[in-house]
């Protein structure tokens, strides 16, 4: 539960979510209604709204900007918080969402794409318990895409976190979710 303000705009004003492991949700709702707010105040990066809300502790999210280290391979940036990930399985990370071999480029040699799934793969190596993802697929091409959505639907089959998704694409809401939950 959840009220966010920004001066006198007031955002998610009585909204509630709650979502079970192994349960998908995607979020939805017009531009500027305060979905990006909602999945910070859930990682935990917005303490500053009135409600309250829980999380486990090992969290995946994915910004709608990629935010990769520049100065780090995409490798390294994966490696960077899945240290526990041997180089093989960095690569196998990367491979799923379509970026085999592409591991030793800086992101300034990514387009934004790829940088995207990048930063999906990074989510997911964490194997995180709940997964926060601000419409992550968007920019990407179809086959991209798809690979990307399956590389997620994969992780949510084996190991059941909760996940919360921004997302207007239909292919998303048929495919990924259980669930729609739209923010007035
Ligand atoms: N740091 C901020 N300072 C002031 N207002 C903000 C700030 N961040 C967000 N807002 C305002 O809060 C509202 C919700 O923003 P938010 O980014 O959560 O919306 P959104 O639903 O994710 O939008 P979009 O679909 O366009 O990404 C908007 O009116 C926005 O202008």
């Amino acid at each position: 539960m959840a009220e966010k303000r920004f001066g006198q705009r007031v955002v998610l004003a009585g909204f509630r979510l709650d979502v079970a492991p192994g349960e998908a949700v995607a979020v939805t709702g017009p531009s500027g209604c305060g979905k990006s707010t909602l999945l910070r105040i859930l990682a935990g990066l917005d303490h500053a709204f009135t409600g309250w809300a829980e999380r486990p502790e090992r969290l995946g999210m994915v910004f709608q900007e990629p935010r990769l280290l520049p100065w780090m391979s995409a490798s390294a940036n994966i490696a960077l918080v899945a240290p526990f990930l041997s180089p093989a399985g960095i690569e196998a990370a990367l491979a799923a969402v379509g970026l085999a071999g592409e591991g030793h480029k800086l992101p300034g040699r990514l387009s934004l794409g790829m940088a995207r799934r990048v930063a999906v793969a990074r989510a997911l190596a964490v194997r995180p318990a709940a997964l926060l993802l601000d419409e992550p697929f968007v920019s990407l091409d179809e086959d991209s895409a798809r690979a990307t959505r399956a590389a997620v639907m994969a992780y949510c089959a084996e190991h059941r976190p909760a996940l919360v998704m921004v997302s207007h694409n239909p292919a998303d809401l048929d495919g990924l979710v259980q669930r729609v939950v739209p923010i007035p």
